[in-house]
């Protein structure tokens, strides 16, 4: 009886080796598959763990999730090369703005966290079942793209909340994910919240995954990631007025460096 489920279950796993040898469409689903259920089933133990411990929403959870989150680039052969770390050590609080390329860069996310920081996410992730849960328990701040008065409403309150709970928020200012090796303009809250809070803003840049990663050729192989996290812009003093500034400055800065980064030609630089 044994005997026929291992033969069963060495001949299913040989059968998905032998298709994702034949077709990247399926070493593609399957790759991501596989890091969704690790999310799913991860997020589960974690969730678990933040309860016992902490015992509710607290961003004092994103230790443990990053501790779970920090051992997934094993799994898919994923090396990051960090530099600039000590660029997080403002005294207070501060917005880290970087790039958004994939889900994958949960991976990156957690490579660098610093502590006592929290992400701004669409709140449609609230409902990915076990995975809703832990960026929930972790203190994650929801709100509905889709309506940018909510929106505002609810940065307005963070801005006030950021110097109490002495916070660090991380926002993806390009508001979805985007692949293609370039940045889509930026949205202006996380600029907005820093001018309002009058805390720094630290840019974070990841270089383009394009060499290992990309959906519309279901190209997902092992690779390695540089990430930068460049030195702090002041905003003490600036007003609401500065805000076009501030976000075109640190634009430019991050589209510079993820160019750098990704070995990408510099007169690519002049196409905006
Ligand atoms: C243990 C295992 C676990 C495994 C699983 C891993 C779990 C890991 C755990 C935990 C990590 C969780 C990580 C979650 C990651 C989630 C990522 C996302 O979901 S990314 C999408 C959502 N994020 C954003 O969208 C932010 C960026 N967007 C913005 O900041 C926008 O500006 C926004 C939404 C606030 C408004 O959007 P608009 O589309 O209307 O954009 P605009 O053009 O910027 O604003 C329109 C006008 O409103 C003004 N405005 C904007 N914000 C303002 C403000 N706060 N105050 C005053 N005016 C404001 C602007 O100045 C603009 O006006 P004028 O054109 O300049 O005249
Ligand atoms: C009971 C319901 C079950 C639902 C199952 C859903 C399965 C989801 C499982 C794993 C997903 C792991 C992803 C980790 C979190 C990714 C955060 C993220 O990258 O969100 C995308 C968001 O930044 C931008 O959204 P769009 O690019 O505008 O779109």
């Amino acid at each position: 009886m044994e005997l026929g489920w291992l033969l069963c279950g060495t001949a299913v796993l040989l059968l998905l080796h032998v298709l994702m040898e034949l077709s990247p469409a399926v070493n593609f689903a399957l790759r991501i598959g596989f890091y969704c259920v690790l999310c799913l089933v991860s997020s589960a133990l974690a969730a678990a763990a933040c309860l016992l411990v902490n015992g509710g929403r607290t961003v004092k959870n994103m230790r443990i999730i990053k501790a779970v989150v920090k051992t997934f680039k094993y799994f898919f052969g994923l090396r990051f090369e960090v530099k600039g770390l000590e660029n997080f050590e403002v005294e207070g609080p501060a917005i880290i703005v970087s790039n958004h390329q994939s889900i994958l860069d949960m991976m990156g996310l957690m490579e660098v966290l610093p502590d006592n920081c929290v992400q701004v996410g669409k709140k449609e992730l609230m409902y990915t079942g076990t995975v809703g849960l832990i960026i929930y328990l972790g203190g994650v701040i929801f709100i509905n793209r889709k309506s940018t008065s909510s929106a505002k409403m609810v940065m307005a309150e963070v801005a006030k909340t950021m110097a109490a709970e002495n916070l660090k928020v991380w926002v993806y200012p390009e508001g979805t994910r985007n692949c293609t090796g370039d940045l889509l303009p930026f949205k202006k809250g996380a600029f907005h919240l820093a001018v309002q809070a009058q805390v720094p803003v630290i840019p974070v840049v990841y270089s383009s995954f394009t060499t290992f990663y990309n959906p519309k050729t279901n190209l997902f192989t092992s690779g390695k990631i540089k990430v930068e996290i460049l030195p702090p812009i002041e905003t003490k003093g600036l007003t609401s007025d500065d805000v076009t500034d501030l976000t075109d400055r640190c634009f430019h800065t991050m589209r510079e460096t993820l160019f750098r980064l990704s070995g990408r030609p510099s007169e690519a630089k002049d196409s905006s």
